[in-house]
């Protein structure tokens, strides 16, 4: 799972993965640092390069000494100056991860350790002559992820309840200072070093951090499906940042550790963000018989009580992190297991029937029981089935749309036309293993690819999504009308791979030679060349911009054409009708609409 890379010393190793392997292709990697370079921080210190010990999917890690020191205590996370994630991080780190803070909320906290790392330091340099960013902080062990592939993909349940209370500490530590994490995973935690260091686990990889919000809930479809698509929360995946988020991420990831599959792993959803959105959708809109069907001998009480909290949670409530903690605390007390002393990552005979040997879900009947059960009908409904965009699909599509309006998302409920619906299913979904996969963001390669969806299979003995209206979900959907959801397939900083998808504008380097595919309907039936104005817009421009999708063509032009003098850049779009059985021939019919696929294309 994590690009990471073996170190030599301390921290257990893996083994280093060159750069360009990992090498997103939308930011640019970073020059190899030989070891034994100098940094220069800004404010003249002076930082040895180790070895490198891990490739992220933005910049590369070396461990670092003060120059005079010989440990190498340190590491430096380095990136092209042009590259957002790091930039993000480190001005997190500048501003609300200082020592003296982090001392200040222990204390206040009476915690005696907390696992917030803090930045010793930051500056510019230039490695082959191309402009690089560093930070310095302190150095940490392994990740999780090791502990994980050691034990099948599971952690002791003791472990689990730990590390939930201390990932909490980190949580209550960043909202207090306004900012969420979004991006919790086992590759972004990391154990202490030294004596006592393996009690007290740390998060890492501060790329995704930002405001909450405090105000209405606005998707913003820059910042949709954000995250490691596993996880991804549901807020995330309309683009929203909000603190009961970080809480449900750490759930999933909770869930998964104590050795069940999420629902749209089984189902091999990774590959297209909007599924796996709705799948969680309808997991916790019903959690408590989801979390039934992922443990089929019983639910571990912390984690049916902390699922069901945060799926009550509205999106600008800040979360009771005491009551939070006293469940896994309790379960601890329960287990008679001291939430002191070095994190036990060695998986014994269970403590408690919730934690199976066997992982539930790992064997095929189990698998397929899963599957029946979990299949929700926002899922199943379905995407597939949406794809084609003719009247009568829409006729159709109306009793479904009816049933699925409580839950469905704001892009299902308000956009008169959503793109998102229309994504199929990569190819590679059903030829995958089993088993974790890796989110696929790169722009499908073809218009073709995306017409062909496989339907998915209908629901069975699907839980119930609650209908009631005023569940965290609906207060989800109340969204701006946008007309125009761009796929989550263009993601524009997709990386493959359980890995972090960042959706951003933050990167300035240009994205020459990249296809992006925006898949809409027209209300005519077209088959021309025709230039459309591509443009981000603004709050209010976009407002404007997601009426145009109803006008009449004259009147989409006119505004084309009004936000061309505006100074909008023009982007010449190909489009290709891909669906169409529209007649406008047809006397006294205005004509069917026709699926359009339409293929931007940046020089
Ligand atoms: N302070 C640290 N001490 C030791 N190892 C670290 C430290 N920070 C990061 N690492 C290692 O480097 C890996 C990548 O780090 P990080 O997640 O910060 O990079 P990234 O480029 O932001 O990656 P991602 O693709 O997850 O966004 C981690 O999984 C971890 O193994």
């Amino acid at each position: 799972m994590p690009r990471v890379a073996k170190p030599k010393a301390a921290a257990p190793a893996k083994k280093a993965v060159p750069a360009k392997k990992t090498k997103s292709k939308l930011y640019k990697m970073p020059e190899k640092v030989k070891e034994g370079t100098v940094f220069t921080d800004l404010a003249k210190g002076q930082w040895r390069i180790g070895p490198s010990i891990g490739v992220g999917g933005f910049g590369e890690i070396y461990a670092a000494s003060k120059v005079g020191e010989k440990n190498y205590d340190a590491v430096v996370k380095c990136e092209p100056h042009g590259n957002g994630p790091l930039f993000v991080e480190m001005h997190f780190y500048l501003r609300n991860a200082k020592l003296e803070d982090i001392k200040q909320f222990m204390q206040k906290n009476g915690l005696k350790s907390l696992g917030m790392p803090y930045i010793l330091a930051n500056g510019s340099v230039e490695v082959n002559g191309e402009k690089h960013r560093f930070i310095v902080m302190p150095r940490y062990g392994s990740d999780l992820t090791k502990f994980l592939e050691q034990n099948g993909k599971r952690l002791p349940e003791g472990t689990v309840y730990r590390l939930a209370i201390q990932m909490l500490d980190v949580f209550q530590y960043m909202h207090s200072n306004g900012y969420v994490h979004a991006d919790l995973k086992a590759a972004n935690i990391l154990l202490g070093l030294g004596k006592g260091g393996a009690a007290q686990a740390y998060l890492v990889d501060f790329g995704l951090a930002s405001h909450f919000v405090t105000g209405d809930f606005k998707p913003d479809p820059k910042k949709m499906h954000n995250g490691t698509i596993e996880y991804t929360s549901r807020d995330a995946h309309l683009g929203v940042p909000t603190r009961r988020a970080d809480l449900e991420i750490l759930g999933y990831n909770l869930i998964e550790w104590l050795g069940a599959e999420l629902p749209w792993v089984t189902q091999k959803l990774l590959d297209v963000p909007l599924k796996v959105q709705k799948a969680k959708e309808a997991f916790m809109d019903n959690i408590g018989e989801s979390l039934k069907s992922l443990f089929p001998k019983g639910v571990p009480p912390p984690i049916g009580d902390f699922m069901k909290y945060v799926s009550k949670l509205t999106h600008k409530q800040e979360p009771d992190y005491d009551k939070c903690r006293s469940w896994f605390s309790s379960a601890l007390k329960q287990l008679k297991i001291p939430n002191s002393g070095d994190l036990d990552f060695k998986l014994k005979a269970q403590t408690s029937s919730n934690n199976n040997l066997s992982p539930p879900g790992t064997s095929k009947a189990a698998t397929a029981r899963k599957a029946r059960k979990i299949d929700s009908p926002v899922l199943n409904s379905s995407l597939d089935e949406e794809i084609s965009a003719s009247e009568e699909d829409e006729e159709e599509d109306k009793s479904y749309r009816k049933k699925a309006a409580k839950k469905a998302t704001p892009l299902k409920r308000n956009a008169k036309v959503s793109p998102l619906k229309r994504v199929a299913p990569a190819p590679a979904a059903e030829s995958s293993p089993p088993g974790r996969k890796r989110v696929k963001t790169e722009p499908k390669s073809t218009p073709k690819e995306r017409a062909t969806p496989k339907t998915s299979p209908k629901p069975k003995g699907t839980p119930k999504a609650s209908p009631k209206p005023q569940t965290p979900t609906a207060a989800r959907l109340k969204t701006p009308n946008a007309k125009i959801n761009f796929s989550p397939s263009i993601s524009l900083r997709g990386r493959p791979g359980g890995k972090t998808v960042i959706n951003d504008d933050l990167t300035p380097q240009p994205r020459s030679k990249k296809t992006y595919e925006f898949n809409f309907e027209l209300d005519v039936s077209m088959d021309a060349n025709v230039i459309v104005n591509v443009k981000r817009k603004k709050k209010e421009e976009q407002a404007k911009a997601t009426e145009v999708d109803s006008r009449t063509p004259s009147s989409r032009s006119a505004l084309a054409s009004s936000s061309n003098e505006q100074g909008s850049p023009v982007t010449r779009v190909n489009l290709r009708k891909v669906n169409g059985h529209g007649d406008s021939s047809t006397p006294g019919r205005s004509p069917r609409t026709p699926a359009v696929t339409v293929r931007k294309y940046q020089g």
